[in-house]
């Protein structure tokens, strides 16, 4: 079976991600790897909330979804998002098929933390199998981020967060988050790699916040027992999409990446 490469897109930069980000997906493809997108769109959910004049608060980088923001952030996933993303990726040559973690489901999930967080999902099942299947007819498969919650009902997921179950499920090679910032940035520089230990101490001191956070703690999430070779956090809007940016790496001893990093700090 060809790799699968599963590729986040943020939704800070899906609206501008750059030309060279989807020719290096249709590059995948012809490369012999197996492509699957992941999406967010927190950028446009906040922008529909508002002219909707709903309310909407963040906690660690989550969403405190009540019912009225999750019927505005599906229609802005589903009905605007994906569309977008899967129209750019067959104006560069590909075959997609739009999907969300309900569709199957491929992701059945609980509620994380009600109180704190209304109608957000923890997973409690995974299954890739559709993905598998569509993909093996030659489709892109293009994913948002709501899953299955009980009887029918749907729950927001951070979409890092549902990247790293789709990627450990798949046991994918590699793991690319394409967001609006160049890597992960300490005192103005992009760190080349970042180790748990890193990660864990920058959190700590306030360096990674907001929106970074469950984007490194899902990295951490699929190096873990996982097959993911490669996890790095890259800019989608330069047109170097697809190099460079932050490598996330467990520590720095034993490092299976090809590219031998020079003594971190
Ligand atoms: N150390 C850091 N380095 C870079 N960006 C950081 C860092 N800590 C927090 N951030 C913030 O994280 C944001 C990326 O997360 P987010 O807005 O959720 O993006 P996405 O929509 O791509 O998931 C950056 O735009 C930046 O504001
Ligand atoms: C629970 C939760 O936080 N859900 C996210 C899902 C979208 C997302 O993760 O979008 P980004 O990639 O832009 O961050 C949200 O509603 O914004």
């Amino acid at each position: 079976m060809k790799p699968f490469v599963v590729v986040k897109c943020g939704g800070a930069t899906v609206d501008v991600l750059s030309d060279e980000f989807y020719a290096h997906i249709a590059r995948l493809v012809q490369q012999g790897k197996t492509p699957v997108i992941v999406h967010g769109g927190g950028r446009a959910v906040n922008e529909m909330l508002e002219m909707m004049h709903v309310e909407s608060t963040f906690v660690d980088g989550l969403r405190r979804t009540t019912q009225d923001v999750l019927n505005v952030a599906d229609m802005v996933f589903n009905g605007k998002v994906n569309p977008m993303i899967c129209a750019k990726l067959q104006e560069a040559g590909l075959k997609t098929i739009g999907l969300s973690g309900c569709d199957g489901p491929m992701i059945k999930a609980k509620l994380l933390d009600e109180e704190k967080l209304g109608l957000v999902g923890k997973a409690v099942q995974i299954d890739t199998a559709l993905i598998q299947q569509v993909t093996s007819i030659g489709l892109t498969p293009v994913i948002s981020p709501l899953v299955a919650g009980e009887n029918g009902a749907r729950l927001n997921m951070n979409a890092d967060t549902a990247t790293a179950h789709y990627a450990e499920s798949l046991g994918a090679e590699e793991v690319m988050f394409v967001t609006n910032v160049p890597g992960i940035l300490q005192n103005g520089e992009v760190l080349p790699y970042a180790t748990e230990a890193d990660i864990k101490k920058m959190i700590a001191d306030g360096t990674v916040y907001g929106g970074m956070i469950p984007k490194v703690k899902a990295a951490l999430q699929v190096l873990e027992g996982s097959s993911v070779q490669k996890v790095t956090i890259i800019d989608g809007e330069s047109d170097q999409a697809g190099s460079g940016g932050t490598t996330i790496v467990k520590s720095m001893e034993g490092e299976k990446n090809e590219q031998a990093p020079l003594p971190y700090l």
